[in-house]
């Protein structure tokens, strides 16, 4: 039974769900990066909010860690590349809070229009200040919407729902999906120049860090009003304190800070500040959504191999993850066959899916095909880090798909180019789904890959059979299948033979010493 541990504040549903599906699940909260390390070794999964940092320190610990499921979105307390090359899969749930956090922007630029919380702090302290706090309203106002994604998508709609105008800067939004939102798109400038809002929904990237820095800020409109509810880091916190203390800018709401926990900071006390210590997500509503959708994916993950909202991975529906299995288990078996014959480094490999497998999900064949390819140089590969390996050592990775059904009803071909030219496999699935070589380098041949198997070419002679045979029989290698093909009578064949023990090199020497024999190479599977 696989065993996972949420080590961030969830709500119990979580819980609930991996025990109702078969998974073991601890909840042990709170603890230290070394005190995380310690413990982290036993467990499969790992289901986290914000507060655990899944370092590569503790990667390196997770000796047995499959995923990493973050309840929410942001992903930046998790070293991705080094689960990645571990072969950890991280899956988030993009859309549990979305609605949460578009509804926080809003009430925070509600709160900042009407000063809700000094009012409120000067209201309780008995002073009734009806003079003080002249609010503005937001109707007919401009909104400057800083990434329109998932969360900024909902803010425009309810702005707009507000009688705002809205106008959104986002490099990946097109004029199509900006019309059907209803807003404007704009350049960063003019969106500086016109808004009389901003609010910011882009993740921390190299682009967007600082996004709202001390020139951009000097860019805005006097008495522009500004939320950040996504990450820490897209606003210069000094540059906006000089802005607030200048009066150039209104007001600012900050749900997000550079240093989390914030527990001081020059901003804390500033007039027109409004902070919250990273609520954006937090609602029940969004807490239970998120905490169904994570341990659902983990738990379709690590039993059935589903794969849904991973960073690393091409998603594989529960119900699609049956289907591919054999194709899958057939393309490592490929792609480590031609990963033992191939000489030479790799330069690419192209994968061609025939028949009924060309109607599959394609990527996650290709990983298994990468995985069993580059097994011959790290054992450390897997399917979700074979990708990034494979793209790394500038491998050129290729997918073809012929609708038509050639001799067999679904076929996958594997071929490698190196510099010594192309070489190619390919395989079916029988009756059972058993993964079946059908073609090695050109020549027809049957065989199961499996276990400890034996890879002669020769000349096709008589006798030679009898003659390997014979030495097997002497060396006391015992033979389990035989397989035979050949190009051509009296040309080029090969032999495939699984054996029951492992074969040293003095035996292999004793294979290549027969006469008519090419090549002898011990196979792994
Ligand atoms: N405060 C919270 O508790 C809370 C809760 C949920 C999400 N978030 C954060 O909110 C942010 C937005 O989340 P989302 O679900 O809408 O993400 P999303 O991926 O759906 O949208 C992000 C948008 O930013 C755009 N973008 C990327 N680079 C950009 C750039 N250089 N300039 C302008 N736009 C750019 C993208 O094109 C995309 O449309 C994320 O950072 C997320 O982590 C915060
Ligand atoms: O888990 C949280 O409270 C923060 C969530 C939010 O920052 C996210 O990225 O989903």
């Amino acid at each position: 039974m696989p065993k996972v541990l949420i080590s961030d504040k969830m709500d119990p549903k979580a819980a609930e769900i991996f025990r109702s599906r078969g998974v073991e699940v601890d909840e042990i909260t709170g603890k230290t990066p070394e005190e995380l390390k310690a413990i982290i070794g036993n467990y499969d999964g790992l289901a986290i909010r914000s507060s655990t940092k899944v370092t590569q320190e503790i990667l390196d610990a997770a000796t047995n860690l499959k995923v990493v499921g973050r309840a929410g979105i942001g992903v930046d307390n998790v070293d991705i590349p080094a689960a990645s090359s571990r072969g950890v899969v991280v899956m988030n749930t993009p859309f549990g809070n979305s609605i949460t956090t578009a509804e926080h922007a809003i009430a925070l630029m509600f709160a900042l229009a009407r000063q809700l919380p000094e009012a409120d702090a000067s209201t309780q302290q008995g002073k009734w200040e009806k003079n003080r706090f002249m609010g503005v309203e937001l109707t007919a106002k401009t909104l400057g919407l800083i990434g329109a994604g998932n969360i900024g998508s909902i803010v425009a709609e309810r702005a707009l729902g507000l009688r705002m105008k809205v106008v959104a800067y986002d490099p990946f939004l097109t004029e199509e999906r900006a019309i059907e939102m209803g807003v404007e798109k704009v350049d960063l400038d003019t969106l500086l120049a016109r808004a009389d809002f901003i609010t910011l929904h882009t993740p921390l990237t190299d682009q967007t860090r600082n996004i709202l820095s001390k020139e951009n800020l000097a860019k805005t409109k006097k008495g522009v009003r500004i939320i950040n509810c996504a990450r820490g880091g897209l606003v210069d916190e000094a540059a906006l304190k000089e802005g607030l203390d200048s009066g150039h800018i209104a007001g600012a709401a900050l749900d997000v800070f550079v240093t989390e926990p914030a527990k001081e900071s020059p901003l804390f006390g500033t007039p027109n500040f409004i902070s919250t210590p990273h609520l954006g997500a937090s609602t029940t509503e969004a807490q239970v959504n998120v905490a169904i959708q994570v341990a659902e994916q983990m738990s379709d993950f690590l039993l059935s191999g589903g794969v849904t909202n991973a960073l690393n991975m091409p998603s594989l529906s529960a119900e699609e993850a049956p289907r591919l299995k054999p194709y899958m288990a057939l393309a490592e078996k490929l792609g480590s066959l031609v990963g033992q014959l191939a000489h030479g480094a790799l330069q690419g490999v192209s994968i061609e899916a025939e028949g009924d497998a060309a109607a599959l999900n394609q990527k996650p064949i290709t990983g298994a095909v990468l995985a069993g390819l580059m097994r011959a140089y790290t054992d450390t590969v897997n399917m979700v880090n074979a990708p990034f390996l494979a793209k790394e050592r500038g491998l050129d990775v290729r997918e073809v798909r012929h609708d038509r059904e050639g001799d067999y009803h679904t076929l996958l071909r594997v071929t490698v180019r190196t510099r010594d030219g192309e070489r190619s496999v390919a395989g079916t699935l029988f009756g059972d789904n058993k993964p079946r070589l059908v073609e090695l380098f050109g020549i027809q041949v049957e065989a199961d890959l499996a276990g400890h198997m034996l890879y002669v070419v020769n000349a096709d002679q008589p006798g030679f059979i009898g003659r390997l045979g014979s030495l097997l029989g002497e060396k006391g290698v015992n033979i389990g299948t035989f397989h035979l093909g050949r190009r051509e009578a009296g040309g080029e064949a090969i032999l495939l033979l699984s054996v029951d023990g492992e074969m040293d090199k003095a035996f292999l020497d004793t294979v290549r010493a027969l006469p008519g024999v090419k090549t002898a190479m011990a196979l792994e599977f």
